[in-house]
C-alpha cells in the first residue's frame, strides 16, 4: 500500500459477496492522481458495486481502500468511514437533482454541507457553472434545462468543493446517441482541463477508450485486464477483452502443420506464438481491407452491406462457413458478391484455447 498524496485511489484486495454469491473477488487497482480511472464490463460484472465501495454506500468484506492516501475501508482494522467523511464528488446517471432548488443552490449544497461562507459559496458557484459553461444559466430550475445541461450542472456540483477524486456512475447513459458523442468529448475535455483524479463506470467501451487513462475490464467479479486504451486494443489479453471490446474476428484454429487452419474452412494461416494444439486468433477489423493487394488474404461473401456515414458497414461470412465477419469499408459491396479479404498476419492475436 502506498501512502504517497500522488495516488489518488488505492484498492489492495478487495472482495464482496451478497450472500453466498461473491460479486467482487480479489480487485487490486490504483490510481495516480489527475487520471482517470475507467470501470467498464458487461452488465453484472461487478462495477457499480465497486464504485459503491470507494463511495462508501457498501463495505467490503475484505481489503483495504485508500482515497488521497488516507484508508477509508479496511474491515480488518475496523476503518469504514462513512460516504459525508470521503469527500468525494459524485456523477449519476440520473443527475440526482433537486428540481424545486435552482441551479447555483444545486451546486453549492456540498460547500453548505462543509458549512462554507456565504461569500465563498457564491464565489466557487460561479467558478464551477462557468467551467461547465452554465455561468448564465444560475437562477434557472433543473427542468428548465436540457438533458446534457442537467447532466453538467451535476458535474458542477461533483467538482465544486476541489474534491480529491470524483467517481462517475454512468453518467451519459440517459442521453440520445448523437448528444452522447458530444458529451463524451466536452467530457474529455473538462476533466483534463480540471486535472480531475476520476473513477468512470460505463459499459460503453467507446466512452472508457476515450476518457479514461486507464481502463479495468471486468468479468464476473474481477479485472480481466487493466491497461491503457491503446495497449487494450491492440493487445488484449484475453478472447474476453477481444471479445467486449468488439475488436474483430475471433476464430477457432486448429495447428496443422507449420502453420495454423481455421476450423471448418480452408483458411490457412502462419504460426503463432502458442504451442497448444488449439487456439482462439483475433483477426482485428483494423487489420482487414477489401481486396487482394494485403500480404494475406482469404475469400467471404457479403451477406449484409449498410451504408453509414462513416462508410459502408458490411457482414461477411468465411466462404462454406458460420464465421461471421463485420467491418466498415469505403469501398461498396454488393450483397452476395464473392470477396477477397486481405489482412496483415502481424496483427492476428492468438489466444490458447
Ligand atoms: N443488493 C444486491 N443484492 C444481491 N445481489 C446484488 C445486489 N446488487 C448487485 N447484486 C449482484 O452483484 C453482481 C454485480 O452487480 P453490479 O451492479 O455491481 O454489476 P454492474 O457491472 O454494475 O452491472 P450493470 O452494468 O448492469 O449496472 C450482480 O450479479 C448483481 O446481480
Amino acid at each position: 500500500m502506498t501512502n504517497s498524496s500522488q495516488t489518488a485511489l488505492s484498492i489492495h484486495s478487495i472482495s464482496m459477496s451478497y450472500g453466498a454469491n461473491k460479486v467482487l473477488d480479489g480487485i487490486d487497482v490504483s490510481l495516480e492522481a489527475g487520471k482517470v480511472l475507467g470501470l467498464l464490463g458487461p452488465s453484472g460484472c461487478g462495477k457499480t458495486t465497486l464504485l459503491r465501495l470507494v463511495s462508501g454506500l457498501l463495505l467490503p468484506d475484505e481489503g483495504i481502500i485508500e482515497i488521497a492516501g488516507r484508508a477509508v475501508a479496511a474491515p480488518a482494522k475496523g476503518i469504514a468511514l462513512p460516504p459525508e467523511q470521503r469527500g468525494l464528488g459524485m456523477v449519476f446517471q440520473d443527475y440526482a437533482l433537486w428540481p424545486h432548488m435552482s441551479v447555483a443552490k444545486n451546486v453549492a449544497f456540498p460547500l453548505e454541507m462543509q458549512r462554507r461562507s456565504g461569500a465563498e459559496c457564491r464565489d466557487r458557484v460561479a467558478k464551477a457553472l462557468d467551467r461547465v459553461g452554465l455561468g448564465a444559466m444560475a437562477e434557472r430550475r433543473p427542468s428548465d434545462l436540457s438533458g446534457g445541461q442537467q447532466q453538467r450542472v451535476a458535474i458542477a456540483r461533483a467538482i465544486v468543493a476541489e474534491p480529491p477524486l470524483v467517481l462517475f456512475d454512468e453518467p451519459l447513459s440517459n442521453l440520445d446517441r448523437e448528444l452522447r458523442e458530444c458529451m463524451v468529448e466536452e467530457l474529455s475535455d473538462l476533466v483534463a482541463d480540471l486535472n480531475l483524479s476520476a473513477v468512470y463506470v460505463t459499459h460503453d467501451h467507446g466512452e472508457a477508450l476515450t476518457l479514461a487513462d486507464h481502463v479495468a475490464v471486468m468479468r464476473g467479479g474481477k479485472i480481466e485486464q487493466l491497461a491503457c486504451p491503446d495497449e487494450l486494443v491492440s493487445n488484449p489479453a484475453t478472447v474476453a477483452v477481444a471479445d467486449f471490446l468488439r475488436l474483430g474476428c475471433l476464430l477457432p484454429a486448429d495447428r496443422n502443420g507449420d502453420g495454423w487452419q481455421v476450423e471448418g474452412t480452408s483458411v490457412r494461416l502462419p504460426d503463432g506464438p502458442v504451442a497448444s494444439a488449439k487456439s482462439t486468433l483475433l483477426l482485428p477489423e483494423r487489420a482487414m481491407r477489401l481486396g487482394s493487394e494485403g500480404p494475406a488474404q482469404f475469400k467471404a461473401r457479403v451477406l449484409r452491406a449498410q451504408t453509414r456515414s462513416t462508410g459502408h458497414a458490411l457482414t461477411l461470412g468465411i466462404e462454406g462457413t458460420n464465421h461471421l465477419i463485420r467491418l466498415v469499408s469505403a469501398q461498396r459491396a454488393r450483397i452476395g458478391d464473392l470477396i477477397d479479404i486481405s489482412y496483415s498476419p502481424e496483427e492476428l492475436r492468438w489466444f490458447p484455447a
